[in-house]
Parts: C-alpha cells; structure tokens; sequence
C-alpha cells in the first residue's frame, strides 16, 4: 500500500492500548505492535500528530536553524521525514521512492525522487524549536545549498556510509566553512553490505581535512545493523526492527554495568553524570569553533539512528544568539532580517522566505529594503512547513519566517523595520568604527552580505508556442529568475531571441518542465549550447577616427586604446575586465564623457570579436580621446566600441571553453569502457580510486563533449555507474579544437 504523509490537519487521536506485554498503536490505516521484554522501551512519538502551529516558541538559546547537506542520494529527504515523524508532526513515513515525503513537494520532485529546491519545516524535538531546510544534493542546484547556509547556524552532513565523501559532498562542506557553520556528520545507511564507519571516517578526515569525533559506534553492519553505542553515555541502542513495516518508533536502551550496593551505584551515577556533562560541552565547544565535527552513525531508511540524531543537533549545534552575525549588531533591538528564498504561489503572490536576525517581525506592517532603498508592506507572516504555511501573530529574533506582500524583495535583500532605525544603525557602526569608515561605506556596511551567484555554463532560446504568448512566457521567466537567481534570461540582440542561462542539462530541464506545468505554456527549447568565452592573446594598441554628419550637425571623435590579456587561469571564476586611463587623459575628461568612453568599453566587452561571446580577461587603457565640438557622447560611444573591436580582432582571438570536473563511481567490469568513452570526450583522467568493488574516477572534459552523459554512461555501464559533473574551470581551446568550433559555428562543419 502506498502511504500518503498527511500533516496535522483534522487528525483523530491515536489510542494505545497495552496488555499482556504487547502494545497497539493504532492510528487510522497503520497499525504497529512492538512487544515489551522487561526492558526499558523508548518512544518518542505522541500520542498526536501535531500541528506545525503546536512548535514550541522558545528562548532563543533552544533555537536551532540548521541544514541538511550531502551528495546525492545520500539520504538526506529520507532523514528529515523521520525527523518529522519522530518529532511528531507526520502520522506516516514518507518514503522518497514512493514519492510521497513532505520536504520533496514539487511534481518533478516527487516523480523524479530528488530535491531539488530547498524545503524549510519547523518542528520541535524536546523543548528546542527545529528550523530545518533539506537542501538539494545535485551539482545544478548548488545555488540553493548556498542560499540557504547564508542564514542557517549549523548544518547536518549526511553521507552514504558506504561511499564516505563524494564530490557533492566536498563542494558543499566548503561552502559551510566559507560561511563558518558548525557541522555534524550523520553516516547514514549503515544497513548497505558496503557501509564501513572505518572507511567513511578516514574520508571525513582525508578529503575533508576535517577532524571527526566519534559519538557512536555501529552494532553489527549492512543486513545485521541493530543499533548504535553511544560513547559518552556508554548505553547501547538497539531497534527493533525485524522488517521495513516496522516502524522503528521504539528501541530499547539497557545500562552496560549494574551493581548491588545502590549507594555506590548512586555515587557512580552522579559522577558519571558531572564527567558527562563536562565531555558534552567539550565536543559542543569543539564543534562550535569548528574544530572537530562530531560523527554520528544510523540508518534512516530502515528507521535507526535518527532520535539520537536530533538529540546531538539540540546538543552541539549552536543557537542563533551564538553565532557571530557581525553586520546585524547594529540594529540591537530593532528589526534586522535576510531574505534567502522568494517562491511563487498562485493565490499569494510571491513568497519571501527571511531570517530573522535581530528584533521582531509582525504582519501588516511596513518594512524598509536597505538594497531597493523601498518601503513595502508585509500584510502576512507564516511559518514555514514544506508547502503547508502557518499564519503567526509575530516572530522574534533567530528565526526563519515566510512573508506575504514584498513584492520587490529578492534573493539577497536586507529588510529593515524603516529608515529611521537604519540611520541609527548607521550612526552606531559610525561610532564604533571612529576612523576607519571605508569611501562611501554607509549603506552597503548594512547590508548583509549577499549570495554569490554560479556563473551559467549552459543556454539555449526558448520559444513560445505563438507570438500571443510572447507576455506570459516573460512574466513566468520573471517570476522564475526571482526565485532562481542562478537562471539568466537575455535577449539576444541580433535574433531577438529569448535565451535562458542555467547551471546544467537538469536545470534547464526542470526550468522548461515547471514553465509547462506551473504556468501552462507549452514552450520550444533551442538545442543546449555551451557558454564559452572569448579573450585575447597579446597586447595590441589601435587609433579609430569616425566622422559623420547627421542632419546639419558634424561628428568627429578620435580614440586611442590599448587592450592587454590579464588572464588567471589558475581559477574558474571569469577573470572580469578593466578599464584604465593614460593619467593626463584621466584628468581631462569630464564625467559624462568618461560614462560615454566607458559604455563604449563595455559593450565591445559583451561580445567579442570571434564569436559574439562575453570578452573576459581583458585590460583597456584609454590612451586618447579628441572630440570637435557639437560631437554627441552617443557618437564617442559608437567610436569607442568600433576601435576596441579592431583592437580586439587585431590582438588574436582566443575561444574559452568550460572545462568540467568529474567524478564517476562504476563496477570494475565498467571502467574500460567508460574510460575509452571519456578519451573519446577529450576527457583527461586525475585519478582512479578503489572503493570495495567499485572504481571511481576523477576525470576533467570539456563540456561541449560532456551533453547527453547520463545517458551514454546509463547505456555503457547498463545503469550501474554515478557521477557527478561541475565547472572546474575555464581553458583555452587548442588551435585544431577551437577551428573546428569556428567552422561549426559558421555552418562549415
Ligand atoms: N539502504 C539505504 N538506503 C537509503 C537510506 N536512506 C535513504 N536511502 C535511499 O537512498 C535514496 C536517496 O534517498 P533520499 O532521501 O532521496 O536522498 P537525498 O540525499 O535527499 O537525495 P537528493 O535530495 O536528490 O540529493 C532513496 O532510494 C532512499 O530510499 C538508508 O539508510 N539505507
């Protein structure tokens, strides 16, 4: 039967009913027994399911705001249903292979049995308040990992125990250090016959260079994993769970020493008790200081490990008011909030997910955008709880909200209670950083520090189905871009095409399926083509006169420029262009003539020469500018951008082309075939590394060679292989590489 998780809307109660060293639990179609054995049986679940508006408002040291990160499939939906159901705010377990989880509730989601954007629940867990986002573990969808470690205090690592760190997961964990969010590492399916605790900690401490510390150790492993001991209470859990219908709910927990004499059993006991308590403040103080990261071990799927999962994020992650939020202490009682989310709903309009950082929120009132420099009107505040919204009253400090009616908040905003408490959050960093107020500092030292945005590696036009559709297509992508800041749309200046920029194949496919389903245009893709680069080879300086008349008036202007390579190929991020000026030049030139110069730059920057791709790496120094009076700033423009084109064109053209990293686990009686299938891709091989049967292979390939992948590697391997692909780096293409492109570009080839 597939179970449907229903959250706590119009639920009966559940009865229990014990007798004869057998219990029932019954709750509507499920029924689940356990038997008493004259053990101590633990049970977490309430007698209700609770409804999100039932999670406790705590003091904000019982706040935890924390993440769930890892590779793909590692088990992290899986993990935060139990959470749920554990916590007891789900009356069933939803199962991501049944598509029926409450975090995955996008269709594609739910069909496709992956996360793909990140889902915030609030749920509490002995006394604390829970703020928990699962976020997605595919590469395309890094931008979500990102967004939402911008504002979360800790973070669960969830891995595969058998695979230990894989590529995703290495990508993510240094996206928690740059944002300095203490980590715990949950080793998750622990029942697979491959999952090695000795294997996966050796991986934390060799690919992570982090140093783990051990809470638990496995009973038994793959089929015969039973349960856990806890090293710093030295009890051991066991569950029991005989097969997948049980429900994991009850396990028991049995002392490992007992003694007769009660008054030494007493005096242990309390000693045990303070070395305990001082053990758990140690690893607390280590995790937070991001020393060393706890390592917990469990099996989500089949329902053990995760109670005590949640104890350990109650009890080393840190609350709200420990973390360091520098900017926001400024604002000290007044309202000071981060949107990281905006999603579009139907009925609401758009939905700005926020984190609160200092003050209180409440509805219906106004509240002040520090990067729009607007007021807007918040008219309702909600809780999160996958896609069920609670309405609140007000929301304090440290926590995540949902608001209703900012309509021009995006992604990276800072919201602000008005501008009277922004000045005097200004006045405050003023006077406490007396001295060393950086140029033109004021405003942006109170914004908080955006989300940095993946460069797009692939594109293609979209189309609507009839130019009457052209509006609503526009709309959506609007809608679209706001909640996904790393899709770009463009219009391309000589078609007059739209053209969406997204992260990977699966990106651009969900964007394309979610324009269908959520906004009824069925639209046509132009084929996937690859961003590449354009930039130079040498230095090369280029004198242009143009001399026109339009009507009576004559326009004649003469540029010098300069352009030279300043290329870093040591890194993937695009080596951005400059402009400079010759000294006396500088000095000479007034404002609007300096904005007319450099358009004209920047527009000879937006397409080079060989291609028409975005120019990178390039330095231009504006040697001379000789203008006769009654010549318009749009005609120094004209010029400007005329002679960098020959300056560019005269300097060499060089294609650059993405160059991806990839990483692919395969049984050993795959690996020649997809190794004669990535030379074949131009791919280069790093490393081939052994894990138990399996081989996995580092790999880089351009990724104009790397389309349709998961498809050859599904047919070479007959679906026995994973990988995983993201950008290493942008390279120069080799002279024979990029003719061909030229003269595939031209319709030659
Ligand atoms: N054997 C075993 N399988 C598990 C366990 N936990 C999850 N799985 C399975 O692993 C697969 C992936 O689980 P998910 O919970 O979707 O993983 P995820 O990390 O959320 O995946 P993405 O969000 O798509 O990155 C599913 O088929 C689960 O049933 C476990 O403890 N043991």
């Amino acid at each position: 039967m597939r179970l449907r998780t229903v959250l706590g809307i119009g639920i009966g109660k559940f009865s229990v009913l014990v007798g004869g060293g057998k219990g029932l639990l019954k709750n509507g179609p499920q029924t689940c027994r356990w038997r008493l054995q004259g053990r101590r049986q633990y049970s977490f679940l309430p007698d209700d399911v609770k409804s999100p508006r039932a999670v406790v408002n705590p003091d904000i040291s019982k706040i935890r705001n924390i993440g769930i990160m890892a590779h793909i499939d590692a088990g992290k939906t899986t993990t935060t249903e139990r959470m749920l159901y554990y916590s007891g705010y789900t009356r069933a377990l939803g199962d991501v292979d049944d598509g029926d989880t409450v975090t995955d509730f996008m269709v594609q989601e739910r069909e496709r049995g992956i996360t793909i954007q990140s889902a915030a629940v609030t749920f509490d867990w002995k006394k604390h308040r829970i703020n928990l986002i699962d976020t997605p573990g595919h590469v395309d969808f890094t931008l979500e990992v990102e967004r939402a470690l911008r504002v979360l205090d800790g973070a669960v690592a969830v891995f595969d125990a058998s695979a230990g760190v894989e590529a995703q997961t290495l990508t993510v964990w240094r996206q928690a250090e740059k944002h300095h969010v203490p980590c715990i590492c949950f080793l998750n399916k622990m029942d697979k016959p491959g999952a090695s605790l000795h294997f996966s900690i050796e991986s934390i401490k060799k690919k992570l260079k982090a140093n783990p510390v051990l809470l638990q150790i496995p009973i038994g492993s793959g089929k015969s994993f039973t349960g856990l001991i806890d090293l710093i209470t030295n009890q051991q859990m066991t569950w029991r769970v005989k097969s997948r219908a049980e429900d994991g709910r009850v396990f028991e927990t049995k002392s490992l020493s007992q003694s007769d004499d009660p008054e030494l059993l007493q005096d242990a006991m309390e000693a045990r008790a303070a070395l305990i308590e001082q053990l758990q403040e140690a690893v607390r103080r280590v995790t937070l200081a991001r020393k060393g990261v706890p390592v917990l071990c469990g099996s989500s799927l089949r329902n053990k490990g995760v109670q005590p999962l949640l104890d350990a994020i109650t009890a080393y992650l840190p609350a709200p008011n420990e973390r360091h939020h520098d900017l926001v202490r400024w604002y000290q009682d007044d309202l000071c909030a981060l949107a990281f989310k905006v999603v579009h709903d139907k009925q609401r309009g758009p939905l700005v997910f926020v984190r609160i950082y200092s003050g209180t929120m409440k509805p219906q009132s106004a509240v002040l955008n520090i990067n729009r420099n607007n007021t807007e009107r918040m008219s309702r505040l909600l809780l999160p709880f996958a896609d069920q919204h609670v309405e609140i009253p007000s929301l304090t400090a440290g926590n995540i909200a949902l608001c209703v009616g900012l309509k021009q908040t995006v992604t990276g905003d800072t919201i602000v209670s008005s501008k009277a408490s922004a000045v005097a959050a200004v006045r405050r960093a003023q006077k406490e950083k007396e001295g060393e107020r950086k140029r033109g500092g004021e405003q942006a030292s109170l914004v908080l520090a955006g989300v940095e945005v993946p460069e797009p590696v692939f594109f293609c036009s979209i189309e609507p189905p009839t130019m009457s559709r052209q509006a609503d297509l526009e709309n959506a992508l609007t809608c679209l871009q706001r909640e996904d800041p790393s899709l770009k749309v463009r219009v391309d200046s000589d078609s007059g095409q739209t053209i969406l920029c997204g992260m990977g194949e699966l990106h651009i496919e969900i964007l394309h399926d979610r324009i269908r389903r959520e906004y009824g245009i069925e639209t046509h893709l132009g084929p996937l083509q690859v961003a590449y680069r354009e930039t130079i080879l040498q230095s090369m300086a280029t004198t242009d006169t143009l001399d026109r008349t339009v009507g009576e008036r004559r326009h004649m202007v003469t540029v010098s420029v300069a352009v030279c390579p300043i290329m870093d190929s040591s890194s993937s991020s695009l080596t951005s262009c400059e402009i400079t000026y010759d000294e006396e030049v500088e000095e000479q030139l007034s404002p609007d003539v300096r904005d007319a110069v450099e358009n004209g730059v920047n527009s000879s920057y937006l397409q080079g020469p060989l291609l028409g791709y975005p120019v990178q790496g390039v330095s231009t120094m504006i040697q001379s500018v000789s203008m006769e009076p009654g010549t318009s700033l749009a005609m120094l423009s004209a010029c400007v951008s005329r002679c960098m084109l020959k300056a560019l064109r005269q300097a060499g053209g060089q294609v650059l082309e993405p160059v991806m990293s990839l990483e692919v686990t395969v049984g050993e009686e795959h690996l020649s075939s997809v190794l004669g299938d990535l030379a074949q891709r131009r791919g280069a091989i790093r490393d081939i590394q052994s894990r138990h049967d399996s081989k996995v292979l580092l790999a880089t390939a351009p990724l104009a060679e790397m389309m349709g992948y998961s498809t050859a590697l599904r047919t070479l391997t007959s679906g026995n292989a994973t990988f995983s692909l993201q950008l290493d780096i942008y390279e120069a293409m080799n002279p024979q590489h990029q003719n061909a492109l030229l003269n595939k570009m031209a319709g030659l080839a």
